[in-house]
């Protein structure tokens, strides 16, 4: 009898455990780097952090939608039990679901930048080089350099100390080579830009007070349009690249998008988002669940966006204080990350000084610096905050985003 049936079976059979193969190798390799933490989190796509702060975030696996709510909990999906059928997985999202992308070496992202900051202009560095060659050195000269380095928003104090330095090296060493004098500035600027300041991002997993394993977590905020989002969405590129899990907090809850274009940059290389399903939740409760998700899934980073505010509004200030405070009850918070527009000059570090008070900023990203050749802020926000630039965006691609080299900056300054 069985036997007669044998030939039917297989005919049907094979297709649908072909099929069933293709699906799980998709559902691995979507995965990827820091999925299978993602996978820990609970296999019925919900993630573990909902029912926390604001009781409506949810955990929105890459390229699968989320499933319906299950108030019995009783959804796991028993795939070694025969009785049960695995869970609807051959949809066609799933099926057609693009690969994960593979996120560039970040070695080597400078050389792409000294490429844009020669095509944006003339750098600050060949500006000052063209002055520094002139015969005799006069004291318009002088003023002229004066000028550029304020004009590149260096700002007056590390203005006048280079300055300074570089009359008395030319007065003295009596400086006249061009490869000389290209080798005294480069020396000098690099003073400026301090290559001692430790620039390391800390993104190793600490321990909470209770002894229990934390993720790293960083916090990214700045004012409107800065770049946090995008930030947000390379740095997770930047650390799956060096093998990192990644749970990426969309604590934009004002901007409606931005939850959307979070969600977009962690699904394109396997790192899950948590959100709130409703416009305008609590931006603390959805950060809280965010850490909370990260650390029961053992996460290495999380990375939590918050919605762009400016630094005169004290509501808006206030409610960072109150993020920070209330992820600091889950896991301490190992940076906060200040993102600033390289092309908004002094203004800049007006919104540091205040971000810096509220929010105890570590570093500094410094976004779109390829769409300008005043590297000079690099050097006055350090002072002005006392905290170093540790990355830097270097366009709009989701690989333009390098960690700060002083020395391949001062060489792209200068043309090199
Ligand atoms: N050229 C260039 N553009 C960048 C860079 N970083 C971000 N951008 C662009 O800046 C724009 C704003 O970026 P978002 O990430 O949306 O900014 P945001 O700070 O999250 O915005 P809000 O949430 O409204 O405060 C986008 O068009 C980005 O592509 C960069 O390094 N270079």
């Amino acid at each position: 009898m069985i036997e007669d049936l044998l030939p039917e079976l297989l005919a049907v059979g094979l297709p649908v455990a072909a099929v069933v193969g293709v699906a799980a190798t998709l559902l691995v390799r979507r995965r990827g780097p820091g999925g299978g933490d993602a996978d820990r989190t609970d296999r019925t796509g919900r993630g573990t952090g909902t029912g926390t702060g604001t009781g409506t975030s949810t955990l929105e696996r890459p390229g699968t939608a989320p499933l319906p709510p299950d108030p019995a909990g009783t959804a796991t999906p028993g795939l070694a039990d025969p009785d049960v059928l695995p869970p609807p997985v051959l949809d066609e999202d799933v099926l057609a679901a693009p690969p994960l992308e593979v996120p560039a070496p970040v070695a080597g992202r400078w050389v792409r930048l000294r490429e844009r900051l020669a095509r944006s202009g003339s750098p600050l560095g060949s500006r000052l080089l063209s002055v520094l060659s002139r015969d005799h050195l006069t004291e318009d000269d002088w003023d002229e350099l004066e000028e550029t380095l304020l004009l590149a928003d260096v700002g007056a104090g590390p203005t006048g100390e280079i300055v300074d330095r570089l009359r008395t090296r030319v007065r003295v060493q009596g400086v006249r080579e061009p490869a000389q004098v290209r080798a005294v500035l480069r020396e000098e600027l690099l003073t400026l830009v301090d290559p001692s300041l430790d620039r390391s991002l800390a993104v190793a997993p600490g321990t909470s007070a209770d002894g229990a394993r934390v993720p790293a977590v960083v916090l990214v905020v700045g004012v409107n349009g800065t770049g946090k989002t995008t930030t947000v969405g390379k740095l997770a590129r930047v650390l799956v690249a060096e093998g990192r899990s990644v749970v990426l907090g969309a604590a934009d809850t004002f901007r409606a998008a931005a939850a959307d274009q979070l969600e977009t940059w962690g699904s394109r290389v396997g790192v899950p988002t948590v959100r709130s399903d409703r416009d305008g939740a609590d931006p603390a409760a959805v950060a809280f669940d965010a850490v909370r998700t990260g650390r029961q899934a053992e996460v290495d980073v999380v990375l939590v966006d918050t919605a762009g505010r400016l630094q005169n509004k004290a509501g808006l200030m206030d409610e960072l204080g109150k993020i920070t405070r209330v992820i600091t009850r889950e896991a301490p918070l190992s940076e906060v990350l200040l993102v600033l527009d390289a092309t908004t000059g002094q203004n800049g570090l007006q919104q540091a000084k205040v971000f810096g008070e509220v929010a105890g900023v570590t570093g500094i990203v410094l976004t779109k610096l390829d769409g300008t050749a005043k590297g000079g802020i690099v050097v006055a926000v350090q002072r002005q905050l006392g905290v170093p630039v540790k990355l830097v965006g270097l366009g709009e691609g989701p690989d333009d985003l390098a960690p700060f080299d002083p020395e391949a900056f001062v060489d792209g300054l200068l043309g090199a």
